[in-house]
């Protein structure tokens, strides 16, 4: 049986990771430890022998940028891209460009946790006038308006990535294409939770940490064959807790 190469990376750490800061769908640019995670990436796909066919990522700088220096130092700049909105992280509603130690002293545990992790909880939604909403943006002026989320749970983040999953990602893989997702904490793990089959509960303790490829081999039934692997496992495993922890610092 031949099986379907998928492989997902983060985005290395960015400004804002760098800074503690809700980002969502801030345009935030790779910090210089974000910088060489990236290039780490490239390196550690080129020293796998995996050779990605088609690259998929956000309309977000961070997944881009990432994108480009890792496919550049994996010798594969020249392949076909596809980016679309559906992959951009969770939207943080009027979390966004909050400092998430703050927020964390300010609402208590459990009601942060709830913002971060739990399944179908959205942060309150973010204003159109907030500096940081994406009301106006320029790159987003083919989505419908009623599709532009204010906010959104992972849920929510899952209902808008699976139909680009099903009509473009999957029949690129099911042609018999290595497939290379670019995109975000919250969209992998949306897609992590599809994959996997993990239930609304168990998935509020994955989190992924930046810029280290995790490849899965699927059947022909886009259901993975064994445990999806971290190309530097040590490093994923340390990277995960970091996010974890975050806001607790
Ligand atoms: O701020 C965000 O957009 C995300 C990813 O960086 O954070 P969290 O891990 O808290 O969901």
């Amino acid at each position: 049986m031949s099986t379907h190469k998928l492989i997902l990376v983060r985005h290395g750490q960015s400004d804002w990771n760098e800074k503690n800061l809700f980002t969502g769908w801030v345009d935030v640019k790779l910090s210089e430890v974000g910088i060489k995670e990236a290039t780490r990436a490239g390196e550690l796909l080129k020293e796998s022998g995996l050779k990605p066919d088609i690259l998929y990522t956000s309309k977000l700088s961070r997944a881009i940028q990432t994108a480009n220096i890792a496919l550049d130092n994996a010798d594969r700049l020249f392949i076909d891209v596809k980016r679309n909105w559906r992959l951009n992280e969770r939207h943080y509603g009027a979390l966004q460009g909050k400092d998430k130690a703050q927020t964390l002293a300010q609402y208590g545990k459990e009601q942060f946790m709830t913002w971060r992790r739990s399944f179908d909880v959205p942060p309150p939604p973010i204003a159109d006038d907030s500096e940081f909403s994406q009301a106006h943006d320029e790159r987003y002026k083919d989505v419908p308006k009623e599709d532009l989320p204010k906010t959104e749970s992972l849920e929510l983040v899952i209902k808008r990535l699976l139909p680009y999953w099903q009509s473009d990602i999957s029949k690129d893989l099911l042609a018999g294409k290595t497939v290379i997702v670019v995109a975000h904490g919250n969209s992998l793990r949306a897609l992590v939770k599809h994959l996997d089959n993990i239930s609304d509960e168990d998935i509020a303790g994955l989190n992924i940490p930046t810029g280290i490829p995790l490849v899965y081999e699927l059947d022909d039934n886009l259901k993975p064959v064994k445990k999806a692997e971290y190309l530097d496992p040590e490093a994923a495993e340390a990277g995960a807790a970091a996010v974890a922890a975050q806001g607790s610092k």
